[in-house]
């Protein structure tokens, strides 16, 4: 079997790529396995150079083809914000309930609550230069949360097509139309996964 290491530890993120990835005979390895690898540290300012530098820092020191996926939620009345600062948008602990809190309090009174979560993958191969894949999906930010599936924002992130959040679709639907299985996607129009061995 194909195997794939995800640069991450976030284990919503390699929930989703299991699902994804394991149909299609691909077994998905993450941080978790590495434990003794530490994260890298976000100084990047767009999701896609966050990704490149977490793809080319875990390939170069693990010599194995890596993907990493760098994502968040850009709110328009926020200007963009919390973007590439998404985890840790209430603070360097990455908790997704504060997160939500000062999300909600933040668009008090708000009425333009449109936003998109961002995906950014990158492919890094050793001694290849590495490659990046962007995905989006629209929607709004709800007045509060609902559902408990899926992490981070999507109990506040409202589809208006589907009348329900993020966070109220069965994982197979989420999969079906998220920022990170659009840029999957892109990624799987470009390179084939089975030469990433
Ligand atoms: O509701 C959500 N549904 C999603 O599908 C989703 N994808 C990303 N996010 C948010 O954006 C941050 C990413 O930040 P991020 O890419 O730096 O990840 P992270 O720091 O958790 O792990 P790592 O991969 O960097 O190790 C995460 O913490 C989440 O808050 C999402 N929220
Ligand atoms: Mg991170």
């Amino acid at each position: 079997m194909n195997t794939i290491v995800i640069a991450t530890k976030n284990i919503g993120k390699i929930k989703e790529f299991q699902t994804m990835l394991e149909p299609e005979g691909f077994q998905i390895l993450s941080l978790l396995d590495f434990e003794s690898i530490t994260d890298v540290e976000e100084t990047g300012t767009t999701f896609e150079e966050n990704a490149k530098l977490k793809a080319e820092t875990i390939c170069e020191l693990i010599q194995k083809p890596v993907i990493a996926d760098d994502s968040g939620l850009e709110v328009d009345a926020l200007n963009g914000e919390p973007g590439v600062y998404s985890a840790r948008y209430a603070g360097a602990a990455k908790n997704d309930d504060m997160n939500i809190d000062k999300l909600l309090k933040e668009l008090e009174g708000t009425e333009n609550r449109s936003a998109r979560f961002v995906c950014a993958l990158a492919v890094a191969i050793p001694d290849k230069p590495s490659s990046v894949f962007r995905g989006t999906c629209e929607g709004e930010i709800a007045l509060m949360r609902s559902g408990s599936n899926g992490f981070g924002y999507d109990p506040v992130f409202y589809l208006p097509d589907k009348k329900k959040t993020m966070a109220e679709l069965e994982k197979e639907e989420k999969n079906k139309i998220s920022h990170r299985a659009a840029a999957l996607k892109h990624l799987q129009e470009t390179l084939n996964l089975n030469d990433l061995k």
